[in-house]
């Protein structure tokens, strides 16, 4: 059954844990977000505040057995993954539900041809034989603005410079025509020229062919550029969720605002564009502070946010923080679950 809300995925209360000698510590916590069809959909924030542990547990791809992932709810245009089988995941994976990584040469196997590797999805999830996968691969490559694509199949890895490399992932993404595709920091490891290039490929194939993608990135230059919803991330929360203009316009949570206020106006810097500071750390999940995770470091924080964790309040449609400035008076004074 198709997803009736219109959205690709729905991903409802996601948790992830990891057990380890000292107890067990939640790198996520009631993660909930919607990406809706054909729409780019932006996850925020500094180090360490649980973006590629989304994407990874999204993906079935959260080392076993210390890690545990449960959900409400992860519904992926009608099915459930929460609730489905290893083996219905591995069906999913490359096929319904694609990945690319930051640094593609990790994830490409150097002593096999670019081809072989591009087109393994199709060999797995729907047995084409060589012929037919090498010519498809050919279809992708041009696709993705791979020059001379004819004389790059026979490629090995070390043969294409990074920004094909990661045309060539892209490729690889798309080849089963996947309803979602998780693109994790994709061009943090390319030149800023390749960069701008790479994501302007993303938004024309999102255009053309229709993929919905959940881009991860702790660049808000990117997020301006690309998304149409935001999901700002703190230790393993979702913060503020809004459209990309709200974001920008009407920041709520006072963690958005400082990564907003910290983007240099004038002499705008790429470094200093992608790395935001706010001072300082993001917390040791094994260690949080009491009430509000983002306390320690908040201008705002009042009394209530030594003691309680912040509701979800919405503020507008579709534009939600996680924060007691925006809780509604009577949440504050009857304790009103989070
Ligand atoms: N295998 C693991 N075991 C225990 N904790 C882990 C493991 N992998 C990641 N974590 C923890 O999960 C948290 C979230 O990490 P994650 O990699 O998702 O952050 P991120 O926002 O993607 O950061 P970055 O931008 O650096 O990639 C971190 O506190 C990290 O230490």
């Amino acid at each position: 059954m198709a997803n009736p809300s219109g959205n690709v995925l729905s991903v409802r209360e996601l948790r992830t844990e990891f057990r380890g000698g000292r107890g067990n510590v939640r790198v996520l916590d009631d993660i909930s977000f919607d990406v809706g069809r054909g729409r780019i959909v932006g996850l925020v924030g500094e180090s360490g505040s649980g973006k590629s542990m989304t994407a990874l547990s999204l993906m079935g791809l959260v080392p076993k057995p210390q890690g545990q992932v449960s959900a409400k709810s992860i519904n992926l245009d009608g099915i459930e993954l929460a609730s489905i089988s290893p083996d219905g995941l591995r069906q999913i994976r490359g096929r319904d539900m694609a990945m690319v990584f930051q640094e593609p040469m990790t994830s490409l196997n150097p002593v096999r041809k670019v081809w072989e590797q591009v087109g393994e999805p199709l060999r797995i999830h729907q047995g084409l034989g060589r012929r037919a996968i090498r010519d498809r691969v050919l279809e992708m490559f041009e696709l993705v603005g791979i020059p001379e694509p004819k004389a790059r199949l026979d490629a090995y890895p070390h043969q294409l410079s990074g920004g094909l490399r990661q045309r060539a992932m892209i490729a690889m993404g798309l080849i089963c025509e996947p309803k979602l595709l998780i693109a994790d920091e994709p061009t943090t490891a390319l030149d800023v020229t390749t960069q701008a290039q790479i994501l302007r490929l993303m938004q024309e194939l999102r255009d053309r062919v229709g993929t919905s993608i959940i881009m991860i990135t702790h660049d808000l230059g990117i997020i301006a550029e690309m998304c149409d919803e935001v999901n700002v991330m703190y230790a393993g929360q979702i913060v503020e969720q809004a459209n990309v203009f709200d974001l920008f316009e009407n920041p709520s949570h006072p963690y958005t605002r400082g990564l907003l206020a910290s983007i240099p106006k004038s002499t705008e810097s790429r470094i200093a564009r992608r790395m935001p500071s706010i001072p300082g750390m993001v917390p040791n999940l094994a260690r949080l502070p009491s009430g509000c995770r983002f306390r320690p470091r908040c201008t705002d924080a009042m009394a209530i946010c030594q003691t309680r964790e912040p509701a979800v309040t919405d503020l507008e449609k579709d534009h939600r923080a996680r924060c007691w400035l925006h809780a509604r008076q009577d949440a504050i004074s009857q304790g009103e679950p989070l």
